[in-house]
């Protein structure tokens, strides 16, 4: 067994529809997931007993102990490791940290075990898990576990911004009121160029944005100060905030709205990423 590094790119709900509620609790959703070339990285190394580090620079408040994502994800397979954690993603933030976290450290053991079948209970540890193992745009349903490949989407250029406030996921299922809402059509567009298809977003939703920003009302702020960017076609928030994105039609857009929103911001998180 050797050395293995795997980044855990962030999750972008770039559309989130709330189409109904399980008597469990869980709500069915109907999601356009896609990953952005920024997030965190996992290094796991084999070791006499299991230990686990957290590094980075979004390090700060992370669990440390047995709670972490990624020292659950790696209790499935029952091997002691060594495993260092680098946050450099926002947690509790919509974007699926931990969830990208325990997908890469579930791919990191498969790969030093050299076994790729999955071990039971990856589900126990979120929704989300399911979709970031697939590392590809996706279409997401049920409360999660639903997950299939949406190939043909051109790739956007965005920014992510997090104003700094945690956004517990529950609490904003929770503060929902309709949960009864209409899915994405049928099919999803293939083939489009950008412009096209972030046309196309637009008129998509994110059922999570209201009450998120009802909770927490600077996520207004940050989508005002996305969409007043110049080039910016589409701001919205990802899963259940307070990230939200912007969309460009191009790299440089992107680059310069990015550049110019974390001088005026310096407190929020800004980055500029290629979804894909
Ligand atoms: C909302 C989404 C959209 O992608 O993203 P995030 O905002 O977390 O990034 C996900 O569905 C979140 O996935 P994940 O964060 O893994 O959720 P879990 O840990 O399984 O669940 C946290 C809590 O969210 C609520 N929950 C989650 C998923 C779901 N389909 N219905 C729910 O009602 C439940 O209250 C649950 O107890
Ligand atoms: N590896 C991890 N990275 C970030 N948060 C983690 C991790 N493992 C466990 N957590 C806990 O999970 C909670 C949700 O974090 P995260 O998965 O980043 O958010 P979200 O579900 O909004 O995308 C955090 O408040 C944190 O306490």
């Amino acid at each position: 067994m050797s050395i293995t590094k795997v980044f855990a790119p962030a999750k972008v709900n770039l559309t989130l529809h709330v189409t109904g509620q399980r008597r469990d609790g869980y709500h069915l959703l109907d999601s356009l997931v896609v990953f952005a070339d920024v997030g965190d990285r996992i290094t796991v190394m084999p070791a006499e007993a299991n230990r686990l580090e957290v590094i980075g620079p979004r390090a700060a408040g992370v669990p440390t102990d047995g709670t972490n994502l990624v020292a659950r994800a790696a209790d499935l397979f029952g091997v002691p490791v060594h495993i260092v954690l680098s946050k450099h993603l926002p947690a509790a933030a919509g974007i699926g940290g931990g969830s990208s976290d325990a997908a890469a450290t579930i791919l990191a053991l498969s790969d030093l075990i050299g076994d790729t079948r999955l071990p039971e209970g990856v589900s126990e540890l979120g929704a989300d898990v399911r979709v970031c193992l697939m590392r590809q745009a996706a279409r997401m349903r049920g409360i999660g576990e639903d997950v299939a490949p949406c190939p043909g989407l051109p790739p956007l250029f965005a920014i992510l911004a997090n104003p700094g406030v945690d956004v517990p996921t529950p609490e904003v299922f929770k503060a929902l009121e309709d949960k009864q809402n209409p899915p994405m059509p049928k099919r999803i567009p293939q083939g489009m160029k950008a412009g096209a298809f972030i046309d196309w977003l637009a008129t998509q939703r994110n059922d999570l944005e209201a009450p998120a920003i009802a909770r927490s009302p600077v996520i207004r702020d940050v989508l005002d100060a996305l969409a007043d960017l110049p080039g910016a076609r589409l701001a919205r928030m990802s899963g259940s905030g307070a990230t939200c994105f912007a969309l460009f039609e191009t790299e440089d857009a992107a680059r310069a709205g990015a550049s110019a929103l974390a001088q005026a911001k310096p407190e929020w998180w800004v980055e500029a990423a290629k979804l894909s």
